[in-house]
């Protein structure tokens, strides 16, 4: 696979700011964003939010906040009170309302028959339709002392499949702030046919000033695609400090746009063009040798 057919498009990450422990405050806040966003120019096609942004991010918090979320084809209007969560209905409400393919950055989600919480992002059509789910695969257990600690997997389960979704303008790939770190996921979302792979985060100040830049442009490179992360804003009050720093990285490697750690909207053009040019140029995505390293999931040529 060398050059994608897709469109160019214009991608919004809301790093959202002023995030507390209320769902309903969270949820106004996120709409506010949507609507600003969706209100500058050039208008975005593509609206993305941050990891765990309708709850802290507390693995003590999880349950609490977690929400039913319905399946994949589930559209607007289709499902009675109660059958989804009032995040996912607001998440609807935001795509639908404002006619704009909708990243909804990830909430808890609660599988009730597993009694089972998941780290869970969804995607929305500008119809409103729910057309894409991805529940984070690696879970973020790390331990530097005195310095980051977390351990998502006292309350999450990590998620059992990859995702991508095709949209007017091409198919996009999805993962969660960890799943970064594992470059399979980029690779085999990029010999997919993706143009873009993207990551609703929460980055933390000790990983975010280490890694946070080098891993996008990484999976950039490796794989001729955008990469992009979408933080939510920095809080000096939460249990947990968000790195911040929003970016979007393009085929190159190089870094388009990225935000401060303060609340922001950050805008780039993902240009089809560009990712084809340098697909021509730097023609590695014909020179894979498999013949070589056979091990490396080549079914997914
Ligand atoms: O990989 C990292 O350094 C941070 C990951 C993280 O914060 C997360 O998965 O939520």
């Amino acid at each position: 696979m060398a050059s994608i057919k897709a469109k160019s498009f214009r991608l919004a990450l809301l790093q959202l700011g002023s995030l507390t422990s209320s769902k309903t405050n969270n949820i106004a806040v996120a709409k506010k964003a949507v609507v600003e966003a969706i209100n500058s120019t050039p208008k975005p096609h593509l609206i993305v939010l941050p990891e765990i942004w309708n709850s802290p991010y507390a693995v003590n918090a999880f349950r609490e906040y977690s929400e039913k979320i319905p399946q994949v084809g589930t559209k607007w209007g289709q499902l009675n009170e109660g059958e989804e969560g009032e995040t996912v209905k607001a998440m609807r409400e935001m795509a639908r309302d404002n006619q704009v393919w909708l990243i909804g950055g990830s909430i808890p989600q609660k599988d009730e028959k597993a009694d089972e919480i998941f780290n869970t992002c969804t995607v929305y059509d500008p119809e409103g339709t729910l057309v894409a789910i991805h529940q984070k695969v690696h879970l973020f257990d790390i331990d530097i002392p005195g310095r980051q600690t977390f351990k998502e997997s006292d309350t999450l389960t990590g998620g059992k499949s990859l995702t991508t979704f095709d949209t007017p303008f091409g198919k996009i790939g999805l993962g969660i702030c960890y799943d970064i770190r594992f470059p399979e996921m980029a690779t085999i979302a990029a010999r997919q046919g993706c143009v873009a792979m993207i990551y609703p985060a929460a980055f933390n100040t000790t990983t975010g000033p280490m890694h946070w830049t080098l891993l996008q442009r990484a999976r950039a490179v490796d794989n001729q695609i955008y990469v992009a992360m979408c933080s939510p804003a920095r809080h000096p009050e939460a249990s947990y400090q968000a790195y911040g720093h929003s970016l979007v990285v393009n085929p190159l490697g190089d870094v388009l746009v990225e935000a401060s750690h303060e609340p922001t909207t950050i805008y780039a053009d993902i240009d089809v063009e560009m990712l084809n040019t340098t697909r021509k140029n730097l023609p590695i995505t014909i020179q894979r040798r498999f013949d070589v390293y056979p091990d490396v999931a080549e079914k997914f040529l």
